[in-house]
């Protein structure tokens, strides 16, 4: 698909909202046909462009989501859980590709997100950059390769309004490192230690959330056996990286059969 598609940025305020509309001004094949926020922000009513400190852009922040996605080919989605959800309806009424990166969701939320992908075309993802869906692939094949003698932890780092523990990206890669094993995560999964927890049980795949300053998103995975320890890490510096990917996944939709895709599917790294 060659021509230009209009996309509605949901949650525009916020540091990914803002971050995708630069994006969007900057590239070739896309135009910011909406602008999405809660209703009571007092963004909604103003200008995007002056809102955010610039020049105007043409576009209203609105609170009316549908009408706004109705006139798009693409909705993306950085918001919160039950945002998403309400979106992910309102998107496949309007047969618009929805690329959701917000994390946090529930099972209960992932059901309601699939059934609206049976019309649709979703795109969800915990990280939306090519080095950390790479690094789920290596993951994968280094639990594969490994066998208990070496606990994996996964480590993640964020700035100190993050929400979400463990980050959406951390799933990705214990779920990445379980299917490795050949093990389902919910069976292994250990986070949030604190207190007499007891020795490590040899299986476990265990999580740990940092949360401090500015820091856009790190994320380590340790393999670590009697004698030797391996570190698999993926540094985020700029969030410029998660809104390109995310603008890649809205155009890659384009032509796609309904259903719900990830950004593997996307980068072309589902088979490796
Ligand atoms: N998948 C990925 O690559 C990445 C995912 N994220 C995730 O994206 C989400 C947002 O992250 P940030 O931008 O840092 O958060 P943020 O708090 O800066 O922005 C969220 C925005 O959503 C808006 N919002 C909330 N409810 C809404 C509603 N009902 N309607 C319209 N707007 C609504 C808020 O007002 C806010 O402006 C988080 O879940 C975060 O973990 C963040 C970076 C990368
Ligand atoms: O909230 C963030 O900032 C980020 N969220 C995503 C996550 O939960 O993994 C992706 C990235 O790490 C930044």
């Amino acid at each position: 698909m060659s021509e230009e598609i209009g996309v509605v940025v949901t949650g525009v305020s916020g540091r990914m909202g803002q971050m995708l509309v630069n994006e969007i001004a900057k590239h070739p094949r896309m135009h910011l046909a909406g602008a999405v926020e809660r209703a009571g922000h007092d963004w909604v009513g103003k200008d995007v462009g002056t809102a955010m400190g610039g020049a105007a852009m043409g576009v209203i922040v609105a609170d009316d989501p549908l009408e706004c996605f109705a006139r798009a080919q693409a909705v993306i989605d950085f918001t919160a859980p039950a945002a998403t959800v309400a979106f992910a309806e309102l998107a496949a009424q309007a047969r618009a590709v929805h690329v959701i990166g917000t994390t946090g969701l529930s099972e209960d939320d992932l059901t309601k997100i699939k059934a609206a992908a049976r019309h649709a075309v979703v795109v969800r993802a915990g990280n939306m950059s090519l080095g950390v869906n790479l690094l789920t692939v290596l993951t994968r094949k280094v639990a594969a390769a490994l066998d208990e003698d070496y606990d994996i932890e996964v480590i993640e780092y964020h700035h100190n309004q993050k929400v979400d523990a463990p980050s959406g990206t951390a799933l990705m890669l214990g779920e990445a490192a379980a299917e490795g094993r050949g093990v389902d995560l919910r069976d292994v999964s250990d986070s949030g230690r604190d207190g007499i927890t007891g020795a490590r049980k040899r299986g476990d795949i265990g999580f740990s959330a940092i949360r401090g300053g500015d820091i856009v998103g790190e994320h380590d995975v340790l393999f670590a056996a009697a004698g030797e320890r391996i570190t698999l890490r993926h540094v985020a510096s700029d969030r410029a990286l998660f809104a390109r990917g995310a603008l890649k996944a809205a155009l890659w939709g384009q032509d796609k059969a309904p259903g719900e895709y990830d950004m593997l599917d996307v980068l072309g790294l589902s088979d490796d």
